[in-house]
């Protein structure tokens, strides 16, 4: 822990062009690096969980390809190949510094199982707190495209999450985030601090610059807005730079860096990002939508249901006019709603508890959750 600024516990994601060579391929010197800026960390007391990316990178050329490969099953194959590699270059190269690492792979499906969920969250936890450097990345081998998280940059934010991390670093090729995208304009500046992702950010988040990496500055920011609601900082840094870690839990670092506005707890978490809604509520006309993230929501201020799901899903909170504006968790069946009748009044029970509901007003949910 660092009495100054009360980081232990800190969530490193790393990306494929920070891990490569310019052939795409897996670069041992990057690699060394990396794990003697992690050892350094470690060394100094902190708890650190690294989300790795480069699997496909390290298995494509012992598949038989030439490039980086572009089909799903042919990336799943090369993934096959290289996560095994990438851990034992991990392993290998902690054990030289005294630390063991940890394989963890994740798919979608993990975390949308409340249950699995927290059994990942007791899992990390025990190794964090026995001094083990875990190394996740997506189970990219079993996901079908659809499912995927797609990028490491939202499974960091949620393994931040996950594990009450204090502090979430997104190392990258870049040296953080530009008012516009560098690639297209040469006058864009770096954003040393971040309070807000606001459209105009939104905006100036172009997709990757690379061949190997696959979300972008967008993806960045989509995490970095999950890290935020679940009241963690996070920073945003080129990977590479001597000392980079380090500067970057003491705040000196080059970068950007990015409060966090909100306290999500790891029920809401698990709802806002994780859960996956099988239906929709539109809320009547009259419903009074700017309270709806400091109350329950009653059957009486329901217009419609869409879907079907049962009593305990999650489902999307929509106003009159269809604007997404929330996530709950359902105490009736899209039947029960659908019979819901107000002059009868037979319903007594909250559709949604205050604890079962995220409002995007508390929490600013990346689009397409
Ligand atoms: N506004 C922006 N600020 C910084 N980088 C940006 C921006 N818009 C797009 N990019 C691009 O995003 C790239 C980083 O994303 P990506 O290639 O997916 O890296 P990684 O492999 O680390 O996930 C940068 O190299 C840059 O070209
Ligand atoms: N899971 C994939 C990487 C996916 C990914 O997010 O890559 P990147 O954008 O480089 O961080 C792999 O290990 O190759």
């Amino acid at each position: 822990m660092n009495p100054a600024t009360n980081i232990k516990r800190v969530v490193i994601k790393i990306g494929s062009s920070s891990l490569t060579s310019s052939h795409g391929e897996i670069s041992r010197k990057k690699l060394e690096r990396l794990v003697d800026e992690v050892a350094q960390l470690k060394d100094l007391g902190y708890e650190v969980l690294l989300v790795s990316s480069g699997a496909v990178a390290a298995g494509y050329r012992k598949l038989g390809c030439l490039n980086r490969p572009t089909s799903l099953p042919e990336k799943q194959a090369a993934a096959s190949i290289g996560q095994g590699l990438l851990m034992e270059a991990y392993s290998e190269l902690l054990l030289s510094h005294g630390y063991v690492a940890s394989q963890i792979l994740i798919t979608r499906e993990d975390f949308s199982d409340e249950n699995r969920y927290n059994n990942a969250r007791n899992t990390a936890n025990v190794l964090l707190e026995r001094g083990i450097v875990p190394i996740v990345n997506e189970n990219d081998t079993v996901t079908v495209n659809r499912l995927k998280f797609g990028d490491n940059d939202t499974l960091s934010a949620k393994v931040a999450g996950l594990v009450d991390a204090d502090m979430l670093l997104i190392m990258s090729d870049i040296d953080g985030l530009y008012d516009a995208d560098p690639r297209k304009d040469p006058d864009a500046t770096l954003l040393r601090k971040v309070e807000e992702i606001t459209p105009v950010i939104e905006a100036a988040a172009g997709d990757s610059g690379s061949a190997v990496g696959t979300g972008g500055m967008k993806s960045k920011i989509d995490a970095v807005k999950i890290a935020m609601a679940s009241g963690i900082p996070a920073f945003l840094g080129k990977a590479g730079v001597p000392d980079i870690l380090l500067q970057a839990v003491e705040k000196q670092a080059l970068g950007t860096y990015f409060e966090s506005n909100g306290n999500l707890n790891h029920k809401k978490q698990w709802i806002a990002f994780n859960s996956g809604p099988e239906g929709e509520v539109i809320l009547s006309e009259n419903a009074d939508i700017s309270m709806l993230g400091k109350k329950r929501l009653l059957p009486s201020s329901i217009s419609k249901v869409k879907g079907y799901f049962q009593e305990g899903s999650v489902v999307r909170i929509l106003d009159f006019e269809g604007n997404r504006i929330g996530l709950g968790v359902v105490n009736y069946s899209s039947e029960q709603l659908r019979e819901y009748d107000q002059s009868e009044n037979k319903y007594t029970e909250e559709v949604v508890k205050h604890d079962d509901l995220v409002c995007h007003l508390e929490a600013s949910i990346p689009v397409g959750i």
